[in-house]
């Protein structure tokens, strides 16, 4: 019995040993909330009439086909990543996977994604998908990263676009309310960058990476953040102007901005680097717990 069960135990550490490096290079984390914010899209849209499995199959195909544009991003980015020390122990630096192997997984998963979004959804939210993928994997990548501190803040789109994605697989058209959700994370994403790039700024000078702190220092940069998260106020607010969401959301709303403000505000005026890694892991817990509200404000009120 006990050799049986150590077999299976062998066995399993063998496969989840082979798995590890591919999910590793397809930022789990993120995807998981690229696919929250989708969801949210989805659940704002006018009622369709589609069934759940229909918006389960558009929401695996958004998470596939951002899983594909991370991966490509590992690929391309391992001659930097071996440089920082936050990234040095990834996979394609490791080598645990060939360059090959890599990008016949990404390419993989990207039509998988891409099939099910043509299949399931329309062409209009396959397109958009696609057009993020390049955005984030190319544009972002191999060019912004490499050239402009305003690098993020134009790349940030790509990541901005699923609740947009999520409302389209839904309408089949684009109106404005969706685009009101993208602003959010779009204003979202400086502060929440900016924060890590402060606290890892050596990683990003060792790799000759021109993020904004590295190129316009820390006190300016603080100082983006700041004005970025003043916008992002105001951005929240207007889903509810609009009557796109209630007033659950919009108190939420406002606690949230208030201890982004805050704590962004009590980054500003000191200097300890641990408030910047603190700041950094709010803005993740900001952007989960505002699009939560987001939705339980449509399902329950
Ligand atoms: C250009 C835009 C963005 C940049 C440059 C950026 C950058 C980063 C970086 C460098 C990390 C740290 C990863 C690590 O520890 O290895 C991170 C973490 C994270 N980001 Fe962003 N991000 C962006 C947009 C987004 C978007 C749009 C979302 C979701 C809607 C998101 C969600 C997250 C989450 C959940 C984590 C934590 C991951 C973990 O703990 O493993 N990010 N981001
Ligand atoms: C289809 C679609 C919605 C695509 C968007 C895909 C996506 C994964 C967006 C997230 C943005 C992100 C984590 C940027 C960090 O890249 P980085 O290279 O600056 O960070 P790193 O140094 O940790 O790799």
């Amino acid at each position: 019995m006990n050799v049986e069960l150590a077999k299976y135990t062998h066995a399993f550490d063998g496969i989840s040993k082979y798995i590890q490096p591919y999910l590793n290079i397809c930022k789990p984390k993120v995807v998981l909330m690229l696919v929250l914010t989708a969801w949210v899209g989805i659940i704002l849209a006018p009622e369709s009439g589609r069934s759940i499995w229909l918006q389960l199959a558009a929401l695996l195909g958004i998470g596939l086909v951002s899983a594909s544009a991370a991966a490509i991003n590992h690929i391309l980015d391992r001659a930097k990543d071996k440089h920082m020390v936050r990234t040095r122990h990834r996979p394609m630096v490791q080598e645990q996977l060939s360059v090959q192997q890599a990008y016949i997984f990404a390419f993989v998963i990207g039509i998988l994604g891409s099939v099910l979004l043509l299949a399931y959804s329309n062409l209009l939210c396959a397109f958009l998908t696609v057009l993020a993928l390049f955005g984030y994997a190319v544009v972002y990548t191999v060019f912004l990263k490499r050239s402009t501190p305003q690098n993020i803040v134009i790349g940030g789109l790509a990541g901005a676009m699923p609740p947009l994605l999520g409302w389209v697989s839904e309408t089949s058209a684009m109106s404005a309310e969706p685009w009101l959700l993208v602003m959010i994370i779009f204003t979202w994403t400086p502060p929440h960058f900016w924060a890590l790039a402060i606290a890892r700024k050596q990683d990003y000078e060792r790799a000759n990476v021109p993020m904004l702190p590295v190129t316009h220092g820390v006190h300016f940069t603080k100082l983006c953040m700041l004005i970025y998260t003043i916008l992002l106020s105001l951005v929240c607010i207007l889903p509810y102007l609009i009557n796109m969401s209630g007033i659950f959301y919009l108190a939420i709303s406002c606690f949230l901005n208030a201890r982004f403000l805050q704590k962004v505000t009590f980054l500003y005026f000191e200097s300890k680097s641990e408030s910047a890694m603190q700041v950094f892991r709010f803005s993740i817990s900001y952007l989960l717990l505002l699009f939560s509200a987001l939705f339980i404000d449509k399902l329950l009120f």
